[in-house]
């Protein structure tokens, strides 16, 4: 833990493209100012979740932690696709449609559920779809599982780290960590929880 908070500590600092943004398909560098990175909220996906609150160099304590990560996307993705690794299983994530997976706001109201604010294309349900077709299930694609399953362990992961710093009152959340190893598309779902 220490290597990790000092790394991440470091990186922040010291290269100016390290840290991105990830809003509507947008990668965005940030500029970090160092007089005013700490504290924050430091996640790394590995095979579970560490969240961190990182005060200064040195200065950190694990606040939390969660057992639905990369290892939960990996190991579940494996047994549902019968993909044999991380990288197959997200290179079919790309070509996939959680859409045909997950129940939408849309497919319990028909379109948006305006007087409570959620669009029509809400996940109202991660893997909810099957529970209402009557499809095989050998019609449901491995595209679309990997896909729905890397959304729902990225939004969980999201929502667990978002509750955590409103609750500690941070302003930053930074993830990290093997399951990103430097793919935007994932941070793409981390942000849209
Ligand atoms: N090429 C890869 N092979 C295996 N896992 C990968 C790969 N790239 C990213 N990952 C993700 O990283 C997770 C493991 O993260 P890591 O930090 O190495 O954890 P641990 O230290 O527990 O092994 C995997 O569960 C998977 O989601
Ligand atoms: C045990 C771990 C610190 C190991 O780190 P990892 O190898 O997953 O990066 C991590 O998986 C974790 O924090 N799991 C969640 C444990 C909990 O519920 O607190």
């Amino acid at each position: 833990m220490n290597c990790l908070v000092s790394g991440a500590n470091f990186l922040l600092k010291t290269i100016s493209h390290e840290a991105f943004t990830h809003v509507k398909g947008q990668k965005t560098f940030v500029q970090i100012d160092q007089n005013d990175l700490f504290p924050y909220l430091l996640v790394n996906i590995g095979s579970g979740v560490s969240i961190i609150k990182v005060d200064g160099d040195g200065k950190y304590e694990r606040v939390r932690g969660a057992n639905v990560g990369g290892g939960t996307y990996c190991g579940l993705g494996m047994l549902l696709t019968k993909c044999k690794s991380f990288d197959e299983l997200l290179e079919l994530s790309q070509r996939g449609d959680n859409t045909e997976i997950d129940m939408l706001v849309k497919d319990i109201y028909g379109g948006d559920y305006s007087k409570i604010g959620l669009p029509a294309n809400t996940i109202a349900s991660s893997f909810g779809k099957p529970v209402s077709e009557n499809k095989e299930l050998d019609d449901y694609r491995p595209e679309d599982i990997s896909l729905s399953l890397l959304r729902t362990v990225s939004y969980n992961v999201g929502q667990i780290a978002y509750l955590n710093a409103l609750r500690l009152e941070l302003k930053s959340i930074f993830f990290g960590g093997f399951f990103i190893r430097g793919h935007a598309y994932h941070g793409h779902h981390l942000l849209c929880c």
